[in-house]
């Protein structure tokens, strides 16, 4: 069996705000091995950015790690110093973040800011580093990159933002790769285009990926295995195939019935029932028990075990009692 290359245990990752503590990341665990990629899908707001930001230890406060671990090739990256941490960031494990203009500077030019990352962890000058710069725009299908790598933020499109971020993410050959939602916004077709090569780099450089995305068709197209995020919490996590095809957590079913297609095959109904609870104030119990079909008494009261289901991994009391093995 491979080693796994990332591994996050327990990990709760909480903001004190006025109205209380959010649980925002509530005890999650997951692996990643070399050149797997892993789905985390979720309604907005259950904590898919704030895992992948937990993960490279970039919660600031408000926000706070409560508790658990995050271990990258066997190393804790909870005890690790700002220095070693600055190396792994950027240059052993990469993020592309939900919005690029928020991260990309507004007042440099994108080929300076790709030639950053080379200099800081590649020790490359300037000169070679704006090179690589056009080299990396021209991977990511950026036209005319010897031009455009003067460029501002400003000056592209959203499509082409989006790719220049990724091509900052790529810069030094990351092992791993967080993607919170690389796609969203775009439109379909530019989309499919950056998806695609995503899979094809991926691929021709075995990087491993945790791709965030509230988007089931993007996870069966790009992922082997899912997490299902609910309220902070997976709700089911197994391989694309099974949870797909034979989800067996109420809130995956609900999901996948909200896609329209989906639904009008079905004929069920379009959209998720009730609203997803206050992070701050969630429910005694099961979390999801507010808004769930086969509510019992035992769910409204205590929260469930996780439970190994033939290849999923599930936490509801329907399919623990039904003798599945606890985890
Ligand atoms: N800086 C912060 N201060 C207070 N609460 C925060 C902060 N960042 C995130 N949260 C809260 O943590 C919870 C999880 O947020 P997160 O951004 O991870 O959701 P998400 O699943 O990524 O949603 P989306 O699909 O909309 O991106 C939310 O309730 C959010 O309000
Ligand atoms: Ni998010």
């Amino acid at each position: 069996m491979q080693e796994n290359i990332l591994e996050v245990s327990n990990l709760k990752t909480y903001f004190d705000v006025p109205r209380g503590t959010v649980k925002a990341v509530d005890g999650i665990s997951l692996t990643l091995k070399p050149g797997e990629t892993i789905g985390v899908v979720g309604e907005s707001g259950c904590g898919k950015s704030v895992l992948g930001l937990s993960i490279l230890n970039l919660i600031t406060p408000p926000g706070r790690i409560k508790s658990g671990s995050v271990h990258f090739k066997g190393k804790n990256l909870f005890s690790c110093s700002e220095a070693e941490l600055s190396h792994i960031r950027g240059k052993e494990m990469a993020m592309i973040f939900q919005e690029p203009l928020r991260s990309l500077n507004p007042v440099r030019t994108v080929g300076d800011q790709i030639a950053e990352v080379l200099q800081i962890h590649e020790g490359m000058s300037k000169t070679e580093a704006l090179q690589k710069a056009v080299q990396l725009l021209k991977q990511v299908e950026v036209t005319d990159p010897g031009r455009r790598v003067h460029n501002y933020p400003h000056e592209f499109s959203g499509g082409m933002r989006q790719r220049a971020m990724i091509a900052m993410g790529l810069a030094c050959n990351p092992q791993v790769l967080l993607a919170d939602e690389p796609t969203a916004g775009l439109d379909v077709t530019i989309q499919a285009q950056i998806l695609d090569l995503m899979k094809r780099l991926k691929e021709s450089a075995e990087m491993a990926m945790l791709l965030i995305t509230h988007d089931l068709a993007i996870v069966s197209q790009m992922c082997s295995r899912v997490l299902v995020m609910y309220a902070g919490q997976v709700v089911e996590q197994g391989s694309v195939r099974e949870v797909l095809h034979h989800p067996k957590h109420p809130y995956t079913r609900a999901l996948l019935d909200a896609i329209p297609g989906a639904a009008k095959d079905r004929n069920r109904l379009g959209v998720l029932k009730g609203i997803s609870p206050d992070p701050a104030d969630l429910p005694q119990g099961c979390h999801f028990h507010t808004r769930c079909p086969n509510v019992t008494e035992k769910c409204r009261i205590e929260e469930p075990t996780e439970v190994v289901d033939g290849e999923t991994v599930v936490k509801c009391w329907a399919r623990a009692e039904k003798g599945a093995i606890t985890v």
